[in-house]
């Protein structure tokens, strides 16, 4: 898929989609560590068909598996953000639409898929609070609040190729204010712990914090009432030199506890790796850039042959690794 994808994109968008920060260390290191871990299987445990249903936050779904959020779909085919979405529908994935969606999430809600809204965190709260509403009456069901990007990260194949806005013809359509003007995205360094309690006290949809490396801030996100945690780098596109979000799972899943539910992303590229990353203490995990590469070589259908295929290869690890529910993935199964 990725290899039609850079076949298919014009050469500045695949470098947008495909680059990371600085670099690039972080956004290898997140490949390199699932390189790095071998699994140790079980035999002999009777598993008959496997069960990869879950359910997380109250949104049930066919496998542990999201859509991460990411920008500009339309820039990867004309399916756009709506595609994907009908990709997420028919194989009962969960899709996080993106602040910076091309589509408005009533169209891409139109498709019937599960749907969850990504927020950066904007210093407007009563510009924040329209966009709130607008993805719950559009039926999404809960809130990715990117607590990774006090700045935008300095991506230099962006910065060489003088790509710093979208195209003629294309916005971003959940920007819009009242009276129909698209805002910027702001990001803003000022921003605090108490920002995110007021947005946790403004909705009644589950709160689920983007960007956590540290373990102390996966304390924190707990204290201040966040119900969920997203342990992410951005896909190596913030902080270069950030450490690799399977390493970094590890610290946060104990830190929380088992209060809240702990999900992954950067890096995973087939059903052993989300075999890992479950085992390793994630509750489910998100892909960024494969849904792209899918949706950049053959649009909505192209992401449901990746989603299924990848179905499929979790399905067949986990047959080979001698479990039938997530549930009983371990972190003794890896090496
Ligand atoms: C092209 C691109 C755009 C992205 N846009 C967003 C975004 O709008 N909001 C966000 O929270 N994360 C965004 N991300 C980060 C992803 O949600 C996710 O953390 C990352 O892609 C996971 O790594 P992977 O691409 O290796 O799967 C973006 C990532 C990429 C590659
Ligand atoms: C709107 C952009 C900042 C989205 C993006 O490229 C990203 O989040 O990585």
């Amino acid at each position: 898929m990725r290899e039609k994808a850079r076949a298919a994109l014009d050469p500045v968008r695949w470098d947008f989609f495909a680059g990371g920060a600085g670099e690039e260390r972080t956004l290898r290191a997140n490949e390199q560590a699932y390189e790095r871990r071998r699994i140790v299987p079980r035999v002999l445990r009777g598993t008959g068909a496997r069960d990869l249903r879950t359910t997380v936050l109250g949104t049930e779904m066919a496998m542990p598996v999201l859509i991460a959020p990411t920008a500009f779909h339309r820039l990867a085919h004309p399916d756009g953000e709506a595609g994907t979405a009908t990709a997420a529908r028919r194989t009962g994935t969960v899709m996080v639409v993106s602040m910076a969606a091309t589509q408005p999430v009533e169209e891409i809600a139109a498709t019937g898929a599960a749907l969850w809204f990504q927020l950066y965190p904007q210093p407007d709260e009563a510009f924040q609070r329209y966009v709130v509403a607008r993805a719950e009456a559009a039926g999404c069901r809960a809130l990715v609040v990117t607590v990774d990007s006090p700045v935008l990260g300095r991506r230099e194949r962006d910065l060489r190729n003088g790509f710093t806005d979208l195209p003629a013809g294309f916005a971003c359509e959940n920007m819009r204010d009242a009276t129909g003007a698209v805002l910027s995205i702001a990001m803003d360094p000022a921003l605090g712990w108490d920002h995110i309690a007021r947005l946790r006290e403004s909705t009644r949809l589950p709160v689920v914090l983007k960007g956590i490396l540290h373990p102390a801030d996966a304390a924190e996100a707990v204290r201040h009432g966040a119900d969920g945690i997203i342990v992410s780098n951005h896909g190596g596109r913030q902080l270069d030199g950030a450490v690799a979000t399977l390493d970094a799972l590890p610290g946060v899943v104990a830190a929380a506890g088992g209060r809240v539910p702990v999900l992954v992303d950067g890096g995973l590229r087939r059903g052993t790796d989300v075999l890992v990353a479950l085992a390793l203490g994630a509750d489910a995990v998100l892909l960024g850039r494969p849904v792209l590469w899918a949706l950049a070589a053959g649009g909505a259908h192209g992401v449901q042959q990746m989603l299924e295929t990848l179905r499929t290869d979790l399905d067949h690890t986990m047959a080979l690794a001698g479990a039938k529910r997530p549930a009983d993935l371990t972190p003794d199964l890896v090496a």
